[in-house]
């Protein structure tokens, strides 16, 4: 840790900085103008700090060489720092219409210590850029260029990188204590405590000001909560409680005030005061007030996708200037930037937006002056520099909560989200208890006639289809839950084995009511076999389905993108497997191509249908009309002859292999998901470097794109 004098001599070389003097060797040199600068006095972040900025040697680096006689002092906790560069960053869409390039050419670096802001107008090209640097591009796009860490291709392990994104993607039945508190037992270490990890939830929503909303619900749709712009605080609270060295933000001051905006970036900006570990922050922001421009060191201002100005932030009034932009008096510089440069709202084409040159004009002066300027050619000498720097590769760390913590806490939080939202089992169960009155009042004592034996096994048939289909319901809230799911993933919060355990447990004890109080009103008053056994089977059946159908869902929804076609995919699967589960047409009058073989042995409702068949005929007798008098035909008999049943083996084996489908639906999604994370880069990789080839994007060697996103995580 800095001293006092320490701080005070690095904040003031702070504001003499240049490009050439990185904040980090500022504080370096700071430490070294300090004479016991190793004998620090010990405190309680020591272990932490013990590997930054103690040590210190001067170097004779390329960096030294090529500054023309500047003296590099590198501290010896700069393996600790990121170093990210990019160079000719090519990113390009393919859609019905061709292909579109997103970004163009776009060079520079980010560093430890240091916040590199971009900016430019919407639609610019800002959060691709963001994305790609994060390695979250999508499957639709192709992307050219180097992106390094520490001047190595390398991926980032789970702690050492963050990425807050656009979307306030949270768990709204939750209150802001429990989400950050949650996160916190999920992200950090088993080594740490309870109560420390609940202290450092604490204290980051704090530091996010978010003290005065600590017990409000984070709140959606229907029922209000917390605001916007405390979301977006929210967000960032559990991305920067593992702190982590390098964090991505995309727009987070979007729905601040300027107050607000300022505290928030300060915070971000400051983030090494925690525990003295230099951070590195890129962050997309569109209308920083003047007081937050100035926390920024670098900029990054786009246009386009292509590069109007790259370098100090404090350099870029002087650069607009000097190309005939100067800022007006008391107009922030930022609002002065984005104005000269946005051209979707000329009035007059042929005229700027201030009546003087057309904005494309502008853009295009500025575009080359930067890249004649020497802020350009440092930017490039700069990428240079860190690229040759052995800086060494980021150390794999894998500190989060282990994989029982993870189980437990998710399915914790499972189970109070399934509880407090309404529309989760509690409006299920409502219609599940309608229906199940329904069907005692239809069905309502069937007696043992021969006539019963319809009407016994219409109840069946709806119970182990139409009731079972209506868990679809729950789907919509199982989006939502995936959608987190998403983002914690992609930042390596926890693995998918932990998701689906947390999601399978928490809904249990749900499942089992549902089973069980409507099972009793729809099983009791029609008169089916009246022991425990029987009914008890009876409710076990209708469990698993439930289940059964949940994770069939959880299986469409890693395949389909969206809501709405994951309810049409699952209905319609589910439709096609009751009409081939051997009720509507007996299993051998089912045409062999399809329904017979695979459908009929693949459809849950065959192994439903007939363990419930088999639950409720065997040992029962009906008494039939005949000529020669009446005669009683045996249930066994029905179930053979006229429902073409399996009697091969008992009702227990039908339960048994719906258990197993439950296994393997869950399993399923577990191994596509994984698919889907391990295959996306190699194709990523592929389809640039098939993009290499094409002449009008071949730009720099194409090089196995960084994923930040692909978490080292089991
Ligand atoms: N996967 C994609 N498919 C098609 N177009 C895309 C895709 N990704 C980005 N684009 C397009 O690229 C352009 C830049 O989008 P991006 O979201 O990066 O802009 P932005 O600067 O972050 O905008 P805003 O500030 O409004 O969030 C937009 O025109 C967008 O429509």
């Amino acid at each position: 840790m800095l001293s006092p004098q320490q701080r005070l001599l690095s904040t003031k070389l702070s504001k003499q900085s240049s490009l050439s003097l990185p904040l980090h060797t500022q504080l370096a040199m700071a430490s070294l103008l300090q004479p016991n600068a190793r004998n620090h006095e010990p405190n309680q972040n020591s272990k932490t700090l013990s590997s930054t900025v103690l040590e210190l040697e001067i170097i004779n680096t390329p960096m030294q060489s090529n500054r023309g006689g500047n003296v590099v002092v590198r501290t010896m906790g700069d393996e600790d720092g990121v170093f990210l560069t990019w160079e000719d960053l090519w990113v390009t869409v393919n859609g019905k219409k061709g292909s579109k390039s997103i970004l163009e050419g776009v060079t520079g670096y980010a560093r430890p210590g240091e916040l590199l802001a971009i900016m430019g107008p919407s639609g610019c090209g800002k959060s691709t850029f963001l994305d790609t640097l994060a390695g979250r591009l999508g499957s639709n796009t192709r992307q050219l260029g180097e992106i390094l860490i520490n001047g190595h291709k390398q991926k980032l392990a789970f702690g050492t990188s963050a990425y807050v994104t656009q979307d306030d993607t949270l768990m709204t039945t939750l209150t802001v204590r429990e989400v950050v508190y949650y996160s916190a037992r999920l992200q950090l270490p088993d080594s740490m405590s309870m109560s420390e990890k609940k202290e450092r939830a604490e204290m980051t929503i704090k530091e996010m000001g978010l003290q005065d909303a600590i017990n409000t619900r984070i709140g959606g749709w229907g029922a209000k909560g917390i605001s916007g712009g405390q979301k977006r605080r929210v967000s960032i609270c559990i991305e920067i409680l593992t702190r982590p060295k390098l964090l991505f933000l995309d727009e987070p001051t979007s729905g601040l005030d300027s107050a607000a905006s300022y505290y928030v970036m300060s915070r971000i900006a400051k983030l090494d005061q925690w525990d003295g570990i230099r951070r590195t922050v890129v962050a997309s922001i569109h209308q920083p007030s003047s007081e937050v421009f100035q926390l920024f060191h670098n900029l990054c201002l786009l246009s386009s996708g292509r590069t109007v100005y790259f370098g100090p932030a404090s350099e870029a009034t002087e650069f607009f200037a000097s190309n005939g932009f100067p800022c007006p008096t008391l107009q922030n510089p930022s609002d002065h930037f984005l104005k000269t440069i946005n051209k979707d709202f000329e009035k007059d084409l042929e005229k700027g937006s201030d009546g003087g040159i057309p904005t494309e004009e502008a853009i295009e002066s500025l575009k080359k002056s930067y890249k004649s300027s020497k802020t350009y050619q440092q930017v490039q000498r700069q990428v240079a520099e860190i690229c040759k720097q052995d800086c060494g590769t980021l150390q794999m760390k894998r500190s989060h909560g282990g994989f029982v913590t993870q189980c437990l806490v998710l399915t914790k939080r499972s189970f109070m989200n399934m509880f407090r939202d309404l529309g989760y089992y509690w409006l299920r169960l409502a219609i599940y208890v309608a229906i199940a009155i329904g069907l005692a009042t239809v069905f309502n004592d069937v007696g043992y006639s021969y006539g019963s034996i319809q009407a016994r096994s219409s109840l069946i048939m709806f119970v182990s289809s139409f009731l079972t289909l209506m868990s679809i319901g729950g789907f919509p809230s199982f989006v939502e839950d995936m959608k987190i799911f998403e983002r914690e993933r992609l930042n390596g919060h926890y693995g998918t084995g932990a998701f689906v355990i947390g999601n399978t447990f928490s809904a249990l004890p749900f499942l089992l009511v549902i089973s069980l109080i409507p099972g009793a009103i729809a099983y009791y008053p029609p008169g089916l076999q009246r022991d425990a056994e029987h009914f008890l089977y009876f409710a076990a059946v209708l469990f698993v389905c439930m289940m059964l159908v949940e994770s069939l869902m959880m299986t469409v929804a890693s395949m389909v993108p969206n809501f709405l076609m994951g309810i049409i995919t699952g209905a319609g699967i589910q439709a096609l497997m009751v009409l081939g589960g051997g009720f509507f047409r007996y299993p051998n009058d089912l045409p062999k191509p399809f329904w017979r073989y695979p459908l009929y042995y693949i459809a849950f409702h065959k192994y439903a249908f007939q363990g419930l068949y088999k639950n409720e005929f065997e040992g029962l007798t009906f008494p039939r009309d005949n000529a020669g008098g009446p005669i009683n035909l045996r249930g066994e008999e029905i179930l053979r002859d006229t429902w073409q049943v399996e009697m091969s083996y008992s009702k227990w084996v039908d339960l048994a292999i719906l258990l197993g489908m439950v296994a393997l639906y869950r399993l399923l999604f577990l191994v596509i998901i994984k698919t889907i994370e391990n295959v996306k880069p190699t194709v990523a990789s592929f389809m640039s470097a098939r993009s290499k080839q094409t002449p009008q994007v071949m730009v720099n060697p194409f090089s196995t794109p960084m994923h930040v996103g692909t978490i080292q995580q089991s």
